[in-house]
């Protein structure tokens, strides 16, 4: 067969086992919480890309090297950060103006976020806006080996949606090969006292190859401009949560969330400073290690084009070592009409870090 004819023989049989594939998919279709047996993560990312193939192909992202001097002989821990946009908010509240709605559609946009996860493959994945939890997140990722707690936000907005899917909240998901639970705690976060609508989940590790433990936890903070000092409230709470957990038994922290809120915003600021001795692992991109992103999140409302910085992976920064980042999206694989769209399935970027623990942390902490 000369080679145009070996090319078109092998685009139609790709694209005859793609529709095969999207029309008998075999994870993809109402995973069965009794079903427990484990998938290959090559299998599901196949059947996920057979879904996708109409789709634009993935963003190409690279790992930026951190290394500092010390290196560690086990292997490094790899958490990703990331708010999934709650599906119910992206079709009914969001107000994604430049977003077409079938970029929207559940049954692809369910199989980009999969194929971030499994291309990325993160021992630990924070989540924010989680409102497929016990539907489609903890039954694949539970058969990929991962242990998940859920927290949902007592007043959700996804419930004010017509056929919504129940309420959002935070989920956050570790590999059972590499960590031990100790403890978990759900934190409905206070302000100034008070109750609020957000929430927190904090739990210690054990990190089963070298014994160390450590506590990691996922947020996400009150949204929109006005409520600055709520935010700041709401984080001093957290903090103080985390002080409780941690300096009692004296181990490491990273802390994952979507802020809400800019580097310049109080909140923020209580994170930099505070006694827990925490850095931002974003930062550390930047050419001088001060300066965080320019942005996590991009979109176009109707009230106009949305860049801001708020999505942070906090560190012990004595106890830690960032070893890698993974780079941010430029602004032009993101496009002109932002995010979300039929390349990326939300309107904020994941973060995701490589951490090895630092030689005799305990005095560092
Ligand atoms: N029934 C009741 O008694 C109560 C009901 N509620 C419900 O909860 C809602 C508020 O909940 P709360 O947790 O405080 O919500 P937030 O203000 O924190 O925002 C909720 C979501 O809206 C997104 N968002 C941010 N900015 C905008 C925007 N400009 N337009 C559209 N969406 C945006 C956020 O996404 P991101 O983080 O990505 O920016 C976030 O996930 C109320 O609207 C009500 O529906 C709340 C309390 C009591
Ligand atoms: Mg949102």
């Amino acid at each position: 067969m000369g080679n145009g004819t070996s090319r078109l023989y092998s685009a139609l049989a790709k694209a005859l086992n793609s529709s095969a594939a999207s029309q008998h998919p075999e994870y993809l279709v109402s995973p069965d919480p009794e079903h427990l047996e484990p998938i290959d993560p090559k299998e599901l990312l196949e059947e996920c890309r057979a879904v996708l193939h109409t789709r634009p192909p993935r963003f190409q992202r690279d790992f930026v090297d951190l290394r500092t001097d010390c290196p560690s002989s086990h292997p490094p821990i790899r958490v990703m950060q990331w708010n999934i946009l709650a599906q119910a908010l992206g079709e009914g509240k969001d107000n994604f103006v430049q977003c077409p709605v079938e970029a929207l559609k559940w049954e692809e946009r369910k199989c980009l976020i999969l194929e971030e996860i499994l291309a990325y493959q993160p021992d630990i994945l924070c989540l924010q806006e989680v409102d497929h939890y016990f539907d489609t997140f903890q039954p694949l990722l539970s058969r990929l080996g991962y242990q998940g707690t859920f927290f949902p936000k007592p007043w959700s907005p996804c419930l004010d949606v017509e056929h919504n899917n129940g309420p959002d909240g935070c989920a956050l998901f570790f590999l059972q090969n590499r960590f031990k639970l100790v403890n978990s705690a759900n934190i409905r976060l206070t302000a100034m006292t008070l109750k609020t609508n957000q929430v927190a989940i904090a739990q210690t590790l054990e990190c089963k190859e070298s014994s160390r433990q450590f506590c990691i936890a996922v947020t996400h903070l009150k949204a929109r401009t006005g409520w600055e000092r709520f935010r700041s409230a709401q984080g001093c709470d957290l903090l103080q949560n985390l002080q409780n957990i941690t300096q009692g038994a004296k181990i490491p922290l990273i802390v994952c969330g979507d802020f809400n809120a800019e580097p310049t915003e109080e909140v923020y600021k209580h994170f930099a400073s505070s006694s827990l001795n925490l850095n931002s692992a974003y930062k550390l991109l930047s050419a001088d290690g001060q300066s965080e992103p320019p942005y996590t999140t991009w979109k176009i409302r109707t009230s106009g084009e949305c860049r801001h910085t708020l999505d942070y992976i906090w560190y012990s920064k004595h106890a830690l070592s960032v070893r890698s980042a993974l780079d941010l999206l430029t602004e032009e694989q993101i496009g002109p009409n932002r995010l979300p769209s039929f390349n990326y399935p939300s309107d904020h970027l994941s973060l995701v870090c490589d951490f090895s623990f630092n030689e005799e942390p305990d005095g560092l902490l």
